[in-house]
């Protein structure tokens, strides 16, 4: 990996200024983003989306629980991740309630396998795919905590994608205007955000389009 040493420090430093802001400030930016993504949603011209794959927040991270609740109340399905981490891969399972939920890998709670029914990318690809994010700048690179499982998970994504003739899902990241990095180092393997979504509301990275 190219930039392995260089992204390690950017880690680190982001990690750092995120755990920096006041919970409730992290809270309230967290709120305000969700209520832009609802906002996006609703002013789509194109169909209304049916699914979305979203995350779990830990640590300081963008927390999304008012996404998810709308998308619960708006009959679209909420499906959740869960590292394996002996692969480094994530499954899906399909989320109802929070009480679904159980501590996981890393302190992430996560769909409780032995009674989370699994959600199947054969039979049918999320509409959108919301991914966290350590930092981001406006050419759509992301820094992730180094697992690689979003890198991963896209090339799972892309087989999917191919196999049935459809498009790829909107790879979209969530995050504070705080989070904003003036150039994340990107390698071979790291996919691109089609585009960012703050508290200031949404910034398209290459995908104009969205
Ligand atoms: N909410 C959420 N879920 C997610 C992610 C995420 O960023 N956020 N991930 C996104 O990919 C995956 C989990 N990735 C993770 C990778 C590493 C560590 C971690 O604790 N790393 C150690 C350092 C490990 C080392 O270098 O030895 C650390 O940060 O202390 C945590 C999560 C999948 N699920
Ligand atoms: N598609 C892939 N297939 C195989 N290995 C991969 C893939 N993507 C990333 N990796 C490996 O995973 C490790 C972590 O990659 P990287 O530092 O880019 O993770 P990240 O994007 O920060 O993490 P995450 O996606 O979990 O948020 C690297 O060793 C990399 O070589």
């Amino acid at each position: 990996m190219r930039h392995a040493e260089e992204k390690k420090a950017a880690r680190l430093l982001a990690a750092k200024r995120r755990d920096s802001f006041p919970e409730q400030q992290r809270l309230a930016w967290s709120d305000t983003t969700c209520q832009q993504t609802v906002d996006w949603l609703q002013q789509r011209k194109e169909p209304m989306i049916s699914s979305m794959m979203i995350y779990i927040p830990f640590r300081s991270e963008l927390d999304t629980t008012l996404l998810i609740e709308w998308c619960w109340r708006n009959g679209i399905s909420v499906i959740v991740p869960r590292c394996v981490k002996e692969s480094h891969t994530m499954e899906l399972y399909l989320l109802h309630a929070w009480d679904e939920l159980v501590p996981g890998a890393y302190g992430i709670k996560e769909p409780d396998p032995a009674t989370v029914k699994r959600w199947d990318l054969a039979v049918q690809l999320p509409d959108i795919v919301f991914v966290p994010g350590l930092a981001f700048d406006t050419r759509g690179g992301r820094l992730g905590y180094g697992g690689g499982y979003y890198d991963r998970f896209h090339d799972q994504l892309r087989l999917a994608a191919a196999e049935q003739g459809k498009q790829l899902p909107l790879w979209i990241g969530l995050g504070y205007e705080a989070q904003w990095a003036d150039s994340v180092p990107m390698d071979e393997h790291d996919v691109a955000v089609d585009a960012v979504i703050t508290e200031h509301g949404m910034t398209r990275g290459r995908a104009a389009w969205i």
